[in-house]
């Protein structure tokens, strides 16, 4: 049976809207207005045991949304969820020891505490036993490499630590399922390598199921092979995260050396300049153009070095939300 089932899931919130001014604010106290926000709308996916599936949308695109009703926090307006054949909305404690949520924007941890405390918190609510606690206290300490770090205030943590921290608490129940947004926000590249490793495991160790957000396209490439895009609350991609790449990127990025700089009006006509670094020149090309591109790069200036790459999937996810075309 599939770990996470969402079917025509949609959420619309009614905020109310106020004129600016004493006028504004007096008719808004009397007879308020409204307007609808469609966060989501009709979403469906399932998700089996055991996968890591990114969850990809530019800001305001309705992934945190999605994971507040995925995990009980917000009613949908209308569709089903089942979590682990649970409803989240329901709350029930069978399903909140299913499952954690870890938000990179918000922390769990006491603030002037050791992070130590917080876990033994966390132990008492989720009725773990001292013996149990103490196993997957070493454990999962020794995964995350922060043994020597729980004992200390939270606040002297560096923010990598306290990421790390944050996620030791949110798994110390064991989660069969795991909803992470943004885990990785703010940290320094090798935080981020530390913290994607270690998901990485607790997902081979346990069979965990996550479902992830993150701007870091790193994370997603190094943690997820099939991905999730939504756009404007609907979703509008789901599947492999190489066919993503096919259906979105369909040009290549030509990286070029030349013995000589030339003008950017002659590279112009070769393709879309990325980047003129010198005498190194980065060009996106459509595919079908890519071999006339290419003979006529070779034939008409002196290169030195030529390469043809897919282009970063950070650029490609960028264009196409800026764009907005991701139909
Ligand atoms: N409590 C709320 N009340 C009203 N509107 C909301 C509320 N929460 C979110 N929204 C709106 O719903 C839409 C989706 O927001 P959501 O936070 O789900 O996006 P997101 O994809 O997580 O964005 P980000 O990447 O910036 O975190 C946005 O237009 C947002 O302004």
């Amino acid at each position: 049976m599939s770990m996470i089932i969402v079917d025509n899931l949609s959420k619309i919130y009614p905020v109310a809207v106020k004129e600016p001014g004493i006028k504004g604010t007096i008719t808004h106290f009397f007879k308020r207005t409204y307007r609808e926000i469609k966060a989501v709308q009709n979403v469906s996916f399932t998700i089996e045991p055991g996968e890591i599936v990114g969850f990809l949308g530019p800001n305001g695109a309705g992934k945190t949304t999605t994971l507040k009703m995925l995990t009980g926090l917000v009613h949908p307006s209308c569709g089903r969820v089942r979590v682990a054949g649970y409803v989240p909305f329901r709350r029930q404690p069978q399903f909140l020891q299913t499952m954690s949520l870890v938000m990179g924007q918000k922390q769990q941890l006491l603030w002037d505490l050791p992070a130590l405390d917080s876990l033994r918190i966390n132990a008492a609510v989720y009725n773990i036993p001292e013996s149990v606690f103490q196993q997957r206290l070493g454990e999962l300490s020794e995964m995350l490499t922060l043994q020597e770090k729980l004992k200390q205030p939270v606040r002297k943590l560096s923010l990598g630590e306290r990421m790390k921290a944050e996620l030791l608490a949110a798994l110390l129940h064991h989660p069969q399922v795991l909803f992470l947004d943004e885990p990785t926000l703010g940290l320094d590249v090798n935080a981020q390598a530390a913290v994607r490793e270690f998901l990485k495991e607790y997902n081979q160790r346990y069979q965990a199921t996550i479902l992830l957000t993150s701007h870091y396209m790193a994370d997603i490439t190094a943690l997820c092979k099939r991905v999730m895009l939504i756009h404007h609350g609907n979703l509008m991609y789901d599947g492999s995260l190489d066919g993503l790449l096919e259906r979105f990127a369909p040009c290549r990025e030509v990286k070029i050396e030349l013995a000589y700089p030339v003008s950017e009006n002659q590279l112009v006509s070769y393709g879309e300049i990325v980047s003129i670094d010198g005498k190194e020149i980065r060009l996106v090309v459509p595919q079908e153009k890519l071999r006339n591109a290419i003979a006529r790069i070779i034939a008409e200036l002196d290169i030195i070095d030529l390469s043809i790459n897919e282009p970063p999937i950070e650029e490609i996810i960028g264009r196409l939300f800026q764009t907005g075309v991701v139909a």
